[in-house]
């Protein structure tokens, strides 16, 4: 099985806190993967660590068969990435921002403009086109930054919460956008907190937990005839004793 993205051992700690503490973290190509886990478990900085953009201190991460820090250039070329907290540049218009990427990642005129104004009509954003992007809604701004990570035709597209903070008929639009993109034998990988969305549209998933994986494959087999949240507590460990204290809490006594 060919593998888009395959790290080997990967480890991060800042200062005394292990944020990911030796993962092997798989993913099959034409795969749409969750990355799913707690608050806290090191989906981020595994992610950050696949994209190139946070040196790991240990182990390996590979793209396509290619190692992302020994060769970073031929492994960016290869993915997009729809970041943690959306830095876009948002002093340009939605068209320019999709031209200004078109542009630096080295795909000819024209073929950008005819890309850019494909992805601006699919994502439902022609008719705010003009307007800068520090006035878009969060939702249109998943949506653009989703656009500008597709605009070069990655192989493996990756994104962190994307349907955060998006309404309804525009996650709609980023699903059905996505699908299409893996039907074609590309990949995504998406962390979310979303079980029953993880659950409806991913074919593979990876749970993290205290910066290691704790269980990775096809979903029926992760999830083993429960539901994925219960699968997902179970495998996390849900907290017993919650219930104590808070005693204050909703009481009538005021
Ligand atoms: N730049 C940083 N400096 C110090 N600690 C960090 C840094 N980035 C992450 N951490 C720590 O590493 C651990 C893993 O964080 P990470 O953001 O990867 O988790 P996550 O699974 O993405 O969490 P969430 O679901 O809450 O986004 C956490 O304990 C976090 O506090």
């Amino acid at each position: 099985m060919t593998q888009a993205v395959r790290t080997e051992g990967l480890f991060k700690r800042f200062g005394q806190q292990v944020a990911v503490a030796g993962v092997n973290f798989t993913v099959p190509a034409g795969s749409f993967a969750g990355l799913v886990g707690p608050n806290g478990a090191g989906k981020t900085t595994t992610l950050s660590m696949i994209t190139g953009l946070l040196r790991p201190d240990g182990g390996l991460a590979e793209v396509g068969g290619v190692d992302v820090w020994r060769d970073p250039v031929q492994v960016k070329a290869r993915i997009g990435v729809l970041p943690e907290g959306l830095r876009l540049f948002e002093r340009l218009s939605g068209r320019e921002l999709l031209h200004y990427n078109g542009r630096l990642r080295g795909i000819p005129k024209a073929e950008v403009e005819r890309r850019a104004e494909e992805l601006l009509r699919v994502m439902d954003l022609t008719g705010s086109a003009d307007k800068l992007v520090v006035d878009y809604s969060t939702g249109m701004r998943k949506k653009i930054g989703l656009a500008a990570a597709l605009l070069h035709n990655p192989a493996v597209l990756f994104l962190d919460e994307p349907f955060e903070g998006v309404d309804p008929v525009s996650a709609n639009i980023l699903t059905e956008v996505l699908q299409r993109y893996t039907a074609s034998g590309s990949t995504v990988i998406f962390s979310s907190h979303v079980m029953e969305l993880v659950e409806r549209l991913c074919d593979w998933v990876s749970v993290m937990s205290g910066g290691t994986i704790v269980a990775q494959g096809p979903i029926d087999e992760v999830r083993a005839g429960r539901s994925l949240n219960q699968a997902f507590l179970d495998l996390v460990g849900v907290r017993q004793g919650g219930e104590e204290g808070l005693t204050w809490l909703g009481s009538s006594s005021h």
